[in-house]
């Protein structure tokens, strides 16, 4: 039976630079499984029409995803899909376009299906200006119709948002909201080019909490230039005074082979490996430590908070937004390079943004990319996101959930496992698994044992810590 432990100690992780550095090898974040980059190219009318095919008479609430790709500078770490410009017209254009992309997807869909939760992503939600929030709600409701508690949530960046914005979005219906901070010291931001003071959090901070906000959400990366065990530690002091409900603690992924302008962090001294990994410890010690629980990976969340709630019902979800309090919705994304998700398929639009125009007025909905999953893949999803929202599994059940023999469809995998269990990262029980604190931090590598497309290489991954 899992706990959720209020405090994690340094020997609780059983702290040994040699075992984390061991099991820290690249392996995805299983935001979905398969992950995106075994998504194909959509090549004709017909895989397309396949890759729709599951909406048509599919029910149950929907999850809505809105990509906000524009940002007015960048942020040199930045791994998100954005296009930076001062120009707040461009949005006029794109909304135009959201708008054709909406209609012609709720088109396919029942008209009874209900918005359980909502969520505005980026880039920069609050790139748009007070007019254009409010046409981009209209539409949305419009649309479709939404469930009376549905959950709606929004990623700001604290310095170029308004009080007038922080009223549109709160006019719009949203419940959460998610604050990029990174980190505060001066130092560090100067190096990623990112300079946001104190004040302008705590502004932030103050007025969603006026405009009633119950759940905010702060976002925080290690592994940048100039970061000390030292200087984090100010950062996460300094960003537990704005008592946030959830933390994201992310680790720096730096793939400049994808976003080249991580390069110019190589001029400065990046903390190594072991550094990161004492960072992390001492987050983890200190978060849990002051009344945060650790659901796993990099989120953190008050113990009295849903998330929490969910992790011991076992009914935690993991998806594109990370982990998620829905179960059996179906995604339907919207904008530039946002991922769809229904039973049996995940579906991406063009990451380009002219192309994602032309598709749009070629009359199609504007995909690039999908997957449709087979059998395999399906039992495979469950497992893994089970595992990563559980933190345990029990074979039986997840047998019976899947139609399955586990221990004889998952004879190698086991066997597999066992090696973790001996370095601590889990522990086998009568029932199945457990996963162990260390094994927290580390649970995508133990996920990456069930996934079949893992083989030698994995590449295009960074690394858990
Ligand atoms: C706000 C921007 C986003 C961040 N992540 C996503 C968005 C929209 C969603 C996303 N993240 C990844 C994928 C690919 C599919 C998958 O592997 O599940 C998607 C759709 C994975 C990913 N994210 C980052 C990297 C380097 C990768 C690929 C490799 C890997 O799995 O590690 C960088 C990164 N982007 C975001 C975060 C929080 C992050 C790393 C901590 C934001
Ligand atoms: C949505 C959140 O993703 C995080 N984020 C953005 N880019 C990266 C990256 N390269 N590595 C780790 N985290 C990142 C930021 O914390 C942002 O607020
Ligand atoms: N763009 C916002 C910020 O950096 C939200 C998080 S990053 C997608 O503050
Ligand atoms: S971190 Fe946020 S504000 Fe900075 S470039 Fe990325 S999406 Fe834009």
């Amino acid at each position: 039976m899992l706990t959720t432990p209020s405090e994690i100690s340094r020997e609780d992780l059983g702290l040994n630079p040699e075992l984390i550095r061991k099991y820290n090898q690249p392996a995805p974040r299983y935001t979905s499984y398969p992950t995106a980059l075994k998504f194909k190219t959509v090549e004709d009318r017909s895989s397309r029409s396949a890759l729709l095919a599951d909406l048509e008479d599919a029910e149950g609430p929907l999850s809505l995803y809105i990509h906000v790709p524009y940002c007015r500078s960048l942020c040199w770490f930045c791994g998100c899909a954005k296009i930076i410009s001062t120009n707040t017209a461009l949005a006029d254009k794109y909304l135009d376009y959201l708008e054709i992309e909406i209609e012609r997807y709720a088109s396919l869909v029942r008209s009874d299906r209900k918005v359980v939760q909502l969520h505005f992503g980026g880039g920069s939600p609050n790139f748009l200006s007070v007019s254009q929030i409010n046409r981009l709600s209209r539409m949305l409701r419009r649309a479709f119709t939404f469930d009376e508690d549905a959950e709606i949530s929004v990623e700001l960046d604290p310095r170029t948002l308004s009080q007038a914005q922080v009223q549109a979005f709160v006019e719009l219906g949203i419940n959460r909201a998610s604050i990029g901070v990174q980190d505060v010291n001066a130092k560090v931001q100067k190096a990623i080019h990112r300079i946001q003071p104190t004040e302008t959090n705590a502004k932030t901070i103050s007025w969603l909490r006026e405009a009633g906000i119950g759940s905010l959400n702060v976002d925080l990366i290690y592994g940048l230039p100039h970061q000390t065990e030292e200087s984090f530690k100010d950062t996460l002091e300094e960003v537990l005074t704005y008592d946030p409900d959830r933390l994201a603690v992310f680790s720096y992924a730096h793939v400049p082979w994808s976003k080249p302008a991580q390069k110019i962090l190589e001029r400065s001294p990046l903390p190594d490996a072991d550094s990161k990994i004492e960072i992390l410890i001492q987050t983890v010690e200190k978060l849990t430590g002051q009344g945060y629980a650790h659901i796993g990976m990099d989120h953190f969340a008050k113990l009295d908070d849903p998330m929490v709630k969910a992790q011991q019902a076992r009914t935690l979800q993991r998806n594109f937004q990370g982990y998620s309090l829905h179960a059996d919705v179906d995604i339907c994304a919207f904008g530039m390079s946002s991922i769809s998700q229904s039973q049996n398929a995940f579906r991406q639009n063009h990451k380009d943004l002219d192309t994602y125009y032309s598709m749009l007025d070629e009359g199609f909905i504007p995909l690039e990319k999908g997957y449709l999953l087979t059998r395999d893949d399906q039992v495979r999803r469950e497992v893994i996101m089970r595992l990563m929202c559980d933190l345990e599994l029990n074979f039986g059940e997840r047998g019976k959930a899947n139609g399955i023999d586990f221990d004889n469809y998952f004879a190698a995998e086991i066997e597999e496992l066992k090696p973790l269990e001996e370095d601590g990262l889990l522990a086998f029980n009568d029932a199945g698994l457990a996963v162990t604190p260390l094994g927290r931090l580390l649970i995508r590598n133990v996920a990456c044992r069930f996934d079949a497309y893992m083989g030698k290489g994995a590449q295009g991954f960074s690394k858990a810590i």
